[in-house]
């Protein structure tokens, strides 16, 4: 389990996060929404211990963060941050290859092809990092976490990934949350924040709603991702409805022109 308790975050005395408690249990696709500035990512940093929280808790299945030495830590959690600078001129090989740079004996090149094929990007491997698209390089750090995770432990583990698809086309955001889905099956938990609705309505199993550093809501998708609180998180309509064969949610939000048009006819 990773959870975090009474989790406060300052910085120059103003407060970025209040008092957030949050679990994110193996086995699980937790998605961490909310409208720009929210304190999402910082959440994220302060739950991956990239930063430190002025105060509360955050322990990685039952053991507090600030136990674990850099090597043991990685070894229960795997980050992808939002951006992620390269100043050699790594291959998209030797990055990947750094997922498994504190268990070098974890992983066989094998498994490294099988991931890199799955995320599309095994015909990049020759290819300088720093030369590809922004949907090419954000699949070849996705491969890199997922190599440092990849052997089977007897403990839960936990993927962190900082809008991961963000760049990436509609048909490979699929293919990369389809398989989240089968990785968390591996006793792994997933914590993602993520913009796209349609993806958090489809592949998620919970959902964080972050609203000026608190949690507005919490809990599995079925409960918590409604027209009212979704509106109520961005400020802007948004509907979610069943497809009418029963293939998922559809989550969709009209033109400005068009709410406006509705507002004034009600008038
Ligand atoms: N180092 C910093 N110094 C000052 N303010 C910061 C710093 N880092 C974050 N903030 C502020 O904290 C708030 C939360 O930022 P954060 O990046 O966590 O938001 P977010 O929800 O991830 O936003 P987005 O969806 O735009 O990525 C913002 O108002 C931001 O300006």
């Amino acid at each position: 389990m990773l959870q975090g308790r009474n989790i406060h975050f300052c910085i120059s005395e103003r407060p970025i996060i209040g008092e957030v408690n949050i679990v994110v249990a193996p086995g699980e696709l937790t998605a961490i929404i909310g409208p720009n500035g929210a304190g999402k990512s910082t959440l994220f940093k302060l739950l991956s211990g990239d930063l430190t929280c002025n105060r509360g808790e955050i322990s990685y299945n039952g053991k507090h963060i600030a136990g674990f030495k850099s090597n043991q830590l990685a070894k229960v959690r795997a980050v992808m941050p939002q951006h992620s600078e390269v100043s050699f001129p790594f291959s998209s090989w030797e990055i990947v290859a750094l997922g498994m740079i504190n268990d070098p004996a974890a992983i066989s090149d094998r498994d490294i092809q099988a991931v890199m094929e799955k995320l599309q990007v095994w015909h990049l491997r020759a290819q300088a990092y720093n030369m590809l698209s922004g949907g090419e390089k954000q699949r070849v750090q996705l491969a890199r976490v997922l190599v440092q995770v990849w052997k089977k432990q007897a403990f839960p583990r936990f993927i962190l990934l900082d809008e991961p698809v963000s760049s990436m086309d509609v048909a490979l955001q699929h293919l990369v949350l389809d398989f989240m889905n089968e990785l968390k099956q591996r006793n792994i938990g997933i914590l993602m924040v993520l913009h796209d609705l349609s993806l958090v309505a489809n592949y998620a199993d919970q959902v964080i709603m972050m609203k000026q550093g608190e949690v507005m809501a919490n809990g599995h998708v079925s409960e918590v991702f409604t027209n009212q609180n979704l509106e109520s998180l961005y400020g802007y309509p948004i509907h979610v409805e069943k497809h009418h064969q029963g293939l998922g949610l559809l989550v969709h939000s009209l033109p400005i022109h068009h709410i406006n048009q509705r507002i004034n006819k009600a008038l």
